[in-house]
């Protein structure tokens, strides 16, 4: 359970975290990426890994596995569906596994 519900960013602090977050956006208020695999296995893989992060970090995306693709979108429930730093911190820890699946 965190320790304090996380706060809404801002347009503009949204904006400044995807700076750092190549190949993620906002869609329809939520913070999105695609990533294309070698096979469908390895995309499988991939969706393993991340629903064990997630767990981890009790923080959880929308993952949807396609045929060689992972596609994940996030934001906070209990921050009204907000994006908040608990979303920007599950997209790194997604940016750092995903070159051992290679993903791109
Ligand atoms: C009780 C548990 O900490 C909450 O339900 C967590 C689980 N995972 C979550 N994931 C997301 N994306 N938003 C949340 O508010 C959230 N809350």
């Amino acid at each position: 359970m965190p320790a304090e519900p996380a706060e809404p960013l801002s347009p503009q602090e949204i904006e400044d975290r995807l700076a750092g977050l190549p190949g993620w956006s906002l869609d329809d208020g939520r913070l999105t990426r695609s990533y294309r695999l070698g096979s469908h296995f390895a995309a499988t893989a991939m969706v393993v890994h991340v629903a064990q992060v997630q767990e981890e970090l009790d923080h959880h995306s929308d993952l949807t596995l396609g045929y060689n693709t992972v596609s994940v979108a996030v934001h906070t429930h209990s921050a009204g569906g907000a994006v908040t730093a608990k979303d920007v911190e599950l997209a790194h820890k997604i940016e750092d596994l995903a070159p051992g699946h290679g993903a791109h």
